[in-house]
């Protein structure tokens, strides 16, 4: 198992591993500065940390357009997820590989979460929503019954998003935002009711 960016998100990464005796072998980084993460070894290229083809692999890394950019980059590997036995997810849903679900998340039935996606801490996913491969669910997040969040958006910590809704692609809904309407492809939306601020500019 290696873990593929050696930021703060790693280490949460790692003690849900840890917690399962899932011993992570190592980090990859390309900073050359950063040499080990709770006492793990950092390389510096894969070339450097000796694979196998046994080992699994999970993109560390928060910002979400750099985890998909990983991601196309190591086409190569094979992706596992790391799953918190304190999140509790329907039988009826399903996790794709490579994502991240970390402790007291609720993934209730029905409910599709795509790869590489993050779904932080105590965030809460109703039923029949469809999460899309890259996004962010951040901290205390909460998405009613049968919401839509397109690729790579971020809901920041504490939002809300109401019942129905559709969340394009590569959107930010900012910190502790109530969404009620539909929120459109790269629009960043903030406060109570969300309103749009401006576009992503990717
Ligand atoms: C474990 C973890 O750490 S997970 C990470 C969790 N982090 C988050 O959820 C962060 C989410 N990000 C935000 O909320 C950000 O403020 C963003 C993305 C919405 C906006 O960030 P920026 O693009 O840098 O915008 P900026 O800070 O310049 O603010 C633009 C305007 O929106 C306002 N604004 C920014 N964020 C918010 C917000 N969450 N709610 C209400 N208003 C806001 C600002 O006050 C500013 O208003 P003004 O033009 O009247 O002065």
């Amino acid at each position: 198992m290696f873990l593929y960016g050696a930021s703060g998100h790693a280490k949460v990464i790692c003690e849900i591993l840890e917690s399962q005796h899932r011993i992570p072998y190592g980090l990859i980084d390309d900073n050359p500065l950063v040499t080990s993460l709770l006492d793990y070894p950092v390389y510096n290229t894969l070339q450097q940390a000796a694979l196998t083809a046994d080992d699994r692999f999970i993109i560390s890394i928060g910002n979400n357009r750099i985890r998909k950019a990983i991601a196309a980059k190591l086409s190569e590997v094979t992706f596992t997820s790391a799953i918190h036995s304190a999140a509790i997810i329907s039988v009826r849903s399903v996790v794709g590989e490579g994502t991240v679900v970390m402790s007291n998340v609720s993934v209730n039935v029905h409910s599709n979460i795509g790869r590489h996606v993050i779904l932080n801490t105590n965030c809460s996913i109703d039923h029949d929503c469809v999460v899309e491969d890259f996004v962010h669910i951040s901290p205390n997040a909460a998405l009613a019954g049968n919401v839509q969040v397109g690729e790579g958006t971020q809901i920041g910590i504490g939002a809300c998003v109401m019942q129905n809704i559709r969340i394009g692609k590569w959107a930010t809904i900012g910190a502790g935002a109530v969404i009620i309407r539909d929120v459109p492809d790269y629009a960043v939306v903030v406060g109570n009711p969300g309103r749009v601020i401006k576009m992503n500019q990717f």
